[in-house]
């Protein structure tokens, strides 16, 4: 759902791309750095109880996924290996955060349900993900479903994030029940179009 503003939003990082051009800065440095800030801001500020301040490092970081396509493509260094570490780190930003909710709900939170519901979006998110890998490795394609990376991204940051500005734990109790949820169909619907596909090369 959120691929539709790719587009502006690239306009809005263009900017920043072009001056980590200008500074030397390669793409793939920006994944890894962009993949180190994110899971540093979950991991180190969530299981704290912070979690406006983890919100704000880990968004401020996030972008880093569209900065470093971009500095590929427009020096035309856009690479294999490029793809395979972007796709790689993106695994590990994702279970950082869901990973520190986890210790959060372990600690201050003081949730065993809503740590496991935590954990089954770690799983569910990892599991999206490798069935479109998989797939592609596979010949097919399953870039689908209601919960693709950046649909979990925005949910669960914005959401976090407005739980702590308004002090309303229900939010972040709703979305991550959304996102378990949505994640699971999204996995229903990656097998499905898959079966789809192979079933007509029969
Ligand atoms: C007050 C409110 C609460 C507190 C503040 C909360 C704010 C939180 C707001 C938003 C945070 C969430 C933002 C999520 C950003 C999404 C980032 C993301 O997931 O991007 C995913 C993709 C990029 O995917 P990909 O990496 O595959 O694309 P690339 O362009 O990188 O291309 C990959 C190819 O490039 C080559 N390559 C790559 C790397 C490399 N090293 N070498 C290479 O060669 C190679 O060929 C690769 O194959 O982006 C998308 O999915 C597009 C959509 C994303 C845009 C969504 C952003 C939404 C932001 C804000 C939402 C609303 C905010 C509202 C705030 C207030 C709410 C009340
Ligand atoms: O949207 P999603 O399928 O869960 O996750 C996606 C991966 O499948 C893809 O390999 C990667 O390049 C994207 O950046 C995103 O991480
Ligand atoms: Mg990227
Ligand atoms: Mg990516």
């Amino acid at each position: 759902m959120m691929e539709r503003f790719r587009a502006f939003w690239t306009k809005v990082i263009a900017p920043v791309a072009h001056l980590l051009i200008r500074l030397g800065v390669s793409a793939d440095v920006v994944t890894l750095v962009g993949t180190l800030g994110l899971s540093a801001g979950a991991l180190v500020f969530f299981p704290q109880g912070m979690l406006l301040t983890g919100v704000l490092v880990a968004t401020a970081f996030v972008f880093s996924d569209l900065i470093d396509g971009y500095m590929a493509r427009s020096q035309g260094k856009s690479s294999k290996f490029g793809a395979f570490l972007d796709s790689t780190l993106d695994r590990i930003g994702d279970g950082a955060i869901f990973i520190g909710l986890s210790l959060y709900f372990a600690g201050p939170g003081d949730s065993a349900l809503y740590l496991v519901l935590c954990l089954v979006c770690l799983l569910m998110g990892a599991v999206t993900s490798y069935a479109r890998a998989k797939a592609e490795g596979l010949g097919f394609t399953a870039k689908v479903g209601i919960a693709e990376r950046a649909d979990r991204l925005v949910a669960i940051l914005v959401m976090t994030g407005l739980s702590a500005i308004f002090d309303a734990p229900i939010l972040l109790h709703v979305v991550l029940w959304a996102l378990a949820v949505a994640s699971t169909v999204t996995v229903v619907q990656r097998i499905w179009v898959v079966r789809q596909q192979a079933l007509a090369e029969v």
